[in-house]
């Protein structure tokens, strides 16, 4: 039996948790299946299929490694002043290290001096100061060492956080995806960035630490004897030198090792979250192949890597081992010719040893560095894709910005749409070299508050009762009357890169309170359509004007996003511009009538106090979230009042469905009370609820909830864009839904198949096949009277 999901496998953008451990000692890559993080960005594909790697690779080139080292790391230390002097402190107990390692050093030597010359009064003496020694300097490694972890996890955060400000904006993480620029963003957030800053403080200390320590024992040593001081630079340069020939190749090993760490993990997760499918599938075998396959290529890198570190182990630990008697060796004559103590013998292979640590410091810790540039290079890699993501978003901005049409223009395009005779466009292959991208135009915040305010009192003044209105007019909602919300003009639509055509010469405008609907065959581009005026796609050429703020168009996909949280979280994402949730706010009444119209009209009185706090303080108006009264109307209205009375049930037991007095129990679907009737406090249970979503909902359900995000976003969308929104429901709900749509005032675009669709609609975009591989497209009006009966 072979069971066919909604929807095929696909990858989901949820966040998972970091489950390395934070050891702030790590100073090279091991094996660990456990030590590297993947989440859910990449798409899935087997490894063969996974999208190429940078051509070029991991660097080795030490400009590009030391240029990258600096773009990293300044910034924490230029911006934040508490961590420079965090850092001082840090240095001063380094070096207070080194003066307790000399210290011991001299300690040493008196110690065994009194032991040879068989003083026992000299000895104790020395034995108690040796032990006060240990008193005084170990607590200063043990704080040297809690102190740079510290540091070192501040400084963690603190790149983090602007790393994922810089990922979760401008839509930069939906860009880098499209593109396949980086693999594994979510590793180099999470465990690159551990790696960078721990071995980024704890090398460069440790080089500090060897400098100080290089000057005070070459100082002991070479009063001791110079020549054996001589013979150990000579030694230990050309041994470093051998090291970082020999270590070279361990740079791309360590570079490949964490990216395929992060695909096998990745894998792993991919199956948790595609469970029920897979299963349904009986796909266990193809995902253990696939599995099997990520993890030989993470074991056969790694091999790549033990093999190259066994023949560097050689040479170091023939380079370490081989003068271990050296000093002793050495000095050993100037003792038996009494020119020296015993005591010295210990000191001079004491300095002997902390030189030699020093200047071989690249050779001990050449493995450690390799790691470290490929981290390096990882991050520094990550972060410029970033930055020229951004650069291209702001170019974007910025054209459009410059050929933006004042407001007359906007009214002035805003004639044709609906009315206009059927237009037919074709594909235009010949021009794909030549396309210079989509110009997406937003009206700004403030202009669009204005105008919206304007509107609301216009319709303020030709209104007798706000409270008691029902209206479905777009100007209660702040619609700008007769100006285009939506203005199309030459539009092509390629797919990223400019590789095919899909739409070309597309004109359309939507005026507010119309409503658009797009047909088509499959894989003709009614979603990219909604992609380039969401502003995901950009390539292609032509124009959009949207007459309203980017934050004003919402989009409901065919399989919403399940966010990780309550009930509440999903049913308020996203948040925009609003106050963090108010608990005041949870104690409202919750008696509510679940009406449209009721919904309508709160939607409609929190927009018009948006309005009017915009007007004091433009453009960022803050908007209090909806209470749970809201909340619960608008679930009942989705017909996914069932939800809460579930919850409210699993959270509070029995009690939770009594609190209003009525005793009416809420364990049934079919009998449920509802949602409206429950407690303040039993409603405020199940919309606390968390469970994950995205497993426990059908997908109709969480398509309702898409549907209740739509109504209850503050301030209400002006535009919403519905892709194939309502697939998974009946046709009675689909019809109950864009009543409720159309009556709360928000235009919409939609994609979909069922011709029940054009019911709801006032013009159709129909696109057909050319038979020639291309679409051709046609916009005509859709019956007014069937709009106008089902928004009853
Ligand atoms: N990221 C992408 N890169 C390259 N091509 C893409 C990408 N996403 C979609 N396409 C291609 O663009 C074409 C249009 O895709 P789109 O999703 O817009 O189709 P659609 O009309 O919405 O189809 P359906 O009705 O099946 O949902 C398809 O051929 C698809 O394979």
């Amino acid at each position: 039996m072979l069971f066919m999901p909604q929807r095929a496998l696909r990858g989901s953008a949820r966040l998972t948790r970091a489950t390395r451990p934070l050891h702030p000692a790590q100073k090279t890559w091991r094996w660990s299946p456990t030590s590297t993080v993947a989440s859910a960005t990449k798409q899935s594909a087997p490894l063969a299929l996974l999208p190429k790697k940078k051509p070029d690779g991991p660097s080795t080139d030490l400009g590009v490694i030391v240029g990258r080292l600096s773009q990293l790391a300044l910034p924490y230390w230029q911006e934040e002043k508490s961590a420079r002097w965090k850092l001082a402190g840090v240095v001063g107990l380094t070096l207070a290290t080194t003066a307790v390692s000399v210290v011991f050093n001299f300690l040493g030597r008196d110690f065994f001096t009194a032991l040879s010359e068989k003083d026992e009064v000299a000895f104790k003496f020395q034995l108690m100061k040796y032990l006060a020694g240990f008193a005084l300097g170990i607590p200063v490694f043990v704080f040297k060492s809690y102190f740079q972890s510290k540091l070192a996890l501040e400084w963690r955060q603190w790149m983090t956080e602007r790393l994922l400000t810089e990922y979760l904006s401008e839509r930069t993480f939906y860009g880098l995806q499209q593109s396949a620029e980086v693999d594994n963003p979510d590793q180099r957030i999470s465990s690159d960035v551990a790696n960078f800053t721990d071995t980024a403080l704890g090398l460069s200390l440790t080089l500090l630490n060897a400098a100080i320590d290089l000057v005070s024992f070459s100082g002991i040593l070479f009063t001791i004897y110079p020549p054996l001081f001589a013979a150990l630079v000579l030694y230990s340069v050309g041994g470093t030198a051998a090291s970082v020939a020999l270590g070279k190749n361990l740079v791309g090993l360590n570079f490949n090792q964490e990216a395929r760490e992060a695909d096998f993990r990745y894998g792993l997760v991919r199956v948790r979250e595609n469970a029920e499918s897979i299963a349904f599938y009986g796909g266990d075998q193809d995902e253990r192949a696939l599995l099997k396959q990520r993890l030989q290529a993470a074991v056969e890198n790694y091999l790549g890597l033990l093999t190259a570190s066994r023949n560097l182990d050689f040479f170091t630990s023939f380079y370490r081992y081989m003068i271990q008697l050296l000093p002793a060796a050495v000095v050993a004559p100037l003792f038996f010719q009494g020119k020296i103590d015993f005591g010295v013998i210990n000191q001079s292979q004491s300095a002997f040893n902390h030189i030699l640590n020093d200047v071989s410091l690249v050779i001990y810790q050449i493995e450690a560095l390799a790691g470290f540039s490929a981290v390096v290079d990882r991050l520094g890699e990550f972060d410029e894709a970033v930055a020229s993501r951004r650069t291209q978003q702001q170019q974007l901005a910025e054209r459009a910005q410059a050929g933006a049409p004042g407001e007359s223009d906007v009214a002035a395009a805003a004639a044709t749409s609906s009315g206009a005779p059927s237009i037919v466009g074709g594909d235009d292959e010949s021009s794909l070299a030549a396309l210079p991208g989509i110009e997406l135009r937003f009206q700004a915040a403030a202009a669009y508050a204005a105008a919206s305010a304007a509107a609301a009192a216009a319709t303020a003044s030709t209104s007798t009762s706000s409270s008691t209105s029902t209206s479905t007019s777009t100007s209660s909602s702040g619609g700008h009357h007769g100006r285009p919300l939506l203005q199309v003009r030459d539009l092509t639509v390629a797919t990223p890169r400019g590789r095919n055509v899909l739409l070309s010469g597309l004109d359309l405008d939507l005026t507010p309170g119309q409503s658009l609907l797009v047909m088509g065959p499959s894989g003709a581009g009614k979603t990219s359509l909604l992609r380039a005026v969401a502003g995901l796609w950009s390539e292609g050429r032509g124009s959009i004007d949207v007459g309203a703020p980017r934050d004003d168009v919402m989009f409901l996909p065919q399989r919403p996003y399940m966010v990780l949280g309550s009930l509440r979280d999903q049913a308020l994402y996203p948040r925009r511009h609003t106050q963090q949730h108010d608990d005041t706010a949870d104690a409202a009444s919750t008696s509510a009538p679940a009406s449209a119209s009721a919904v309508a009209a709160a939607s409609t009185s929190t927009s018009s106090a948006a309005t009017s706090a915009s007007d004091a303080s433009p453009p960022t108006p803050l908007v209090p979230p909806p209470t749970d009264a809201e909340i619960l109307a608008v679930l009942e209205l989705v017909q996914l009042g069932h939800l809460v009375t579930r919850y409210a049930a699993g959270a509070e037991g029995e009690a939770a469905s009594t609190g209003n007095g009525n005793g009416a129990s809420t364990s049934t679907r079919g009998g449920h009370i509802p949602a409206s009737a429950l407690s303040p406090a039993a409603a405020k249970a199940a919309l606390d609820t968390a469970a994950d979503w995205a497993a426990s909902l059908s997908l109709g359900e969480q398509q309702r909830l898409g549907w209740a995000r739509l109504l209850l976003a503050r301030p209400r969308p002006a535009l919403a864009l519905l892709d194939e929104a309502t697939s998974a429901l009946d046709q009675e709900t689909e019809a109950r839904l864009y009543k409720v749509l159309a009556e709360s005032g928000i235009s919409y675009v939609s994609v979909g198949h069922r011709s029940t669709l054009r019911d709801f609609h006032s013009s159709l975009l129909q696109l057909r096949a050319d038979g020639a591989g291309g679409v051709t497209w046609e916009v005509r009006p859709l019956a007014a009277a069937q709009v106008a009966a089902a928004a009853q």
